[in-house]
């Protein structure tokens, strides 16, 4: 019995080692099966450009840092050249470095109005810029947050992106973006006077500006403080969100596509997707249900979400993709010009001889009695000097946003799949030392003299090269809408505290970090540190033109809704 009960006791344990060890083998399986197009995919295609070696599943990822890849990218152009060819998981990745190849290839080389005309060159050329303008495909903008494409940055070429940008272009056309230039202006008034009463708040009265500009133009509200509601809704859910598309936060689930499937309860990533929607449709709806609202009263202040709201039905747009264009709007304005202004006050700050040519320029044409105005800004070409300055040296989207070729092609003998994922490393190019005298300092000087691009002397350009004078808006078809309205609250801003304040380090302060590995926050896009800064009025009588200024616009600012 005992004997029959231990070989019976044997048998069993057998079989349950056996049914562990192939079920084992079966889950090994399983996984195998799972990962071996992974791994296999992760090896370099035909004729790609060079780039380091991939290692089986995760391609070059091991290497990829989680913040600022931009800084390695450039350095590997030692090794590699301009072009280089990654893997990231499967992914097909291309980085360009040099601006010629940016510009031949993710962007067409002729603006988006040249374009337009009807050469074959042109017509070729945007052809090509039909292939290079989709996005990759990002699981978590895309499905779990901004669901049925309604993120115009995220959404891949097609018919939601094509409705999208065609309600997008109306709004930015020179007519309806002379129409936000009296908001600018107010509001760069206000922003000055928030920094002469608050100095040490200077970081934050400057993305109050940003958000204000936005707020006002798309759905004519004021955004007063930086505490009100609206500027502290978006900002907390933009920052959350833009978190959570670093990489590294979540699993690389559009990679690794089965990561996908995990389950909600145990996937914390996904649980911060859905609040994040949830958060994201409850600004956005809200102001957008508050302008139909007023619109439904009679009353209308001639801000851009009415003229969306008009043009629904022509441009093709339901209420969720309208609501999301004001929101994105909001989103894709606010931290890009602050941060470029940010670093404007940092690179003043690192040389205060660029801070005295500012302040000659616009002392020659203000002198004491009134600060500048947009009227003054084509007759100050040291402000437009340093506006190109910052642009170049910290270029906010300083990695590039990525670009999705939607078939195959070659190009200088490299053969790219389709699918395969386009950065213009706009860092490298703005950072290239062939190209620009010590690319690395704040010099708004190498503008000028007629040097339109800011180059080495010894550089030539030739008349159909068609260079820009920076790369930082992105290119071709998904080029940034905003750029003008960006550029004239960049000068305006400029113009006003350099003629208002002495802009200085603080010799009671650490030193700022200037450098973008450790002064700068890191991500989607590039943002300085706060910095200590000592920024005081030029004497008594800047100071009270800045208040009345600031009081002069009040009857303006109480047109805007609160
Ligand atoms: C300094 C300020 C700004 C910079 C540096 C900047 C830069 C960029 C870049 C690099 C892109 C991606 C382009 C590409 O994929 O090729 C972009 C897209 C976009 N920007 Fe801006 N931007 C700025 C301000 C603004 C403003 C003020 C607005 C609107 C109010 C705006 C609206 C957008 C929109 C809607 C897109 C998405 C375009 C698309 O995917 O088709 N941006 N921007």
């Amino acid at each position: 019995m005992a004997l029959t009960s231990g070989n019976e006791e044997l048998a069993w344990t057998t079989k349950l080692c056996l049914l562990l060890v192939s079920s084992g083998v079966g889950i090994l399986a399983a996984l195998i099966i799972a990962i071996a197009p992974y791994s296999w995919a992760s090896f370099r295609p035909k004729n790609f450009p060079p780039g380091p070696k991939p290692i089986p599943f995760l391609g070059n990822l091991n290497l990829i840092p989680a913040s600022k890849s931009f800084s390695l990218f450039h350095q590997w152009t030692q090794k590699y050249g301009p072009i280089i060819g990654l893997k990231f998981g499967p992914a097909n990745v291309v980085v360009l470095n040099h601006w010629k190849d940016a510009q031949e290839q993710v962007e067409p080389p002729f603006a988006l109005g040249l374009i337009l005309t009807s050469t074959p060159v042109n017509r070729l050329l945007e052809k090509r810029s039909a292939i290079y303008s989709s996005r990759p495909p990002n699981y978590i903008a895309n499905e779990l947050i901004c669901k049925r494409q309604t993120h115009i940055l995220f959404t891949p070429y097609g018919s939601e992106f094509k409705a999208l940008r065609k309600s997008t272009q109306g709004l930015f056309a020179p007519r309806e973006l002379a129409a936000v230039l009296p908001v600018q202006q107010a509001e760069a008034a206000q922003t000055a006077y928030d920094i002469l009463r608050e100095p040490g708040q200077y970081y934050e009265h400057i993305q109050r500006y940003t958000t204000a500009v936005i707020l006002a133009s798309v759905y004519g509200q004021r955004g007063e403080t930086f505490d009100s509601p609206n500027i502290q809704a978006l900002y907390d859910v933009q920052n959350r969100f833009t978190a959570l598309l670093e990489p590294g936060a979540a699993p690389p689930v559009d990679g690794i596509t089965f990561l996908k499937h995990i389950p909600e309860f145990l996937a914390p990533w996904k649980q911060r997707a859905r609040k994040i929607r949830r958060d994201q449709r409850e600004i956005y709806f809200r102001l957008y249900n508050g302008t139909k609202e007023r619109m439904g009263r009679g009353i209308r202040v001639g801000c851009f979400m009415e003229r969306l709201i008009d043009d629904q039905v022509k441009n093709n747009m339901d209420d969720e993709h309208t609501a999301y264009l004001g929101g994105v709007f909001m989103e894709a304005g606010s931290d890009t010009t602050s941060s470029t202004l940010l670093s404007f006050l940092l690179g003043m700050v690192e040389n205060p001889v660029a801070l005295k040519r500012a302040q000659e320029d616009v002392d020659r044409v203000c002198g004491v009695e009134r600060s500048p105005t947009l009227d003054d800004l084509e007759n100050l070409p040291y402000i437009e000097s340093c506006m190109h300055e910052i642009l170049r040296w910290r270029p906010v989207a300083a990695g590039g946003i990525p670009h999705m070729l939607t078939q195959e092609d070659s190009y200088k003998g490299y053969q790219f799949p389709a699918g395969t994922i386009f950065f213009a490393n706009t860092w490298a190019i703005h950072h290239d030392e062939n190209e620009y005298d010590n690319p690395g300092t704040f010099n708004p000087d190498r503008w000028l003299g007629g040097n339109t691009y800011g180059t080495k002397a010894s550089i030539k350009m030739a008349p159909n090269e068609q260079r820009k004078t920076a790369y930082g808006w992105g290119a071709g078809r998904r080029i940034c809408p905003g750029q003008k309205l960006a550029e004239t609250s960049l000068k305006i801003n400029i113009a006003k505290l350099v003629w208002a304040f002495d802009i200085e380090r603080d010799v009671s302060a650490t030193s700022p970090d200037i450098s973008v590995d450790t002064g700068y926050e890191g991500g989607f896009l590039i943002c300085p540190k706060k910095f200590p800064l000592k920024i005081t009025a030029r004497s008594e009588a800047h100071a009270a033109i800045i208040q009345r200024e600031f009081e002069g616009m009040k009857d303006f600012y109480a047109r805007l809704a609160t």
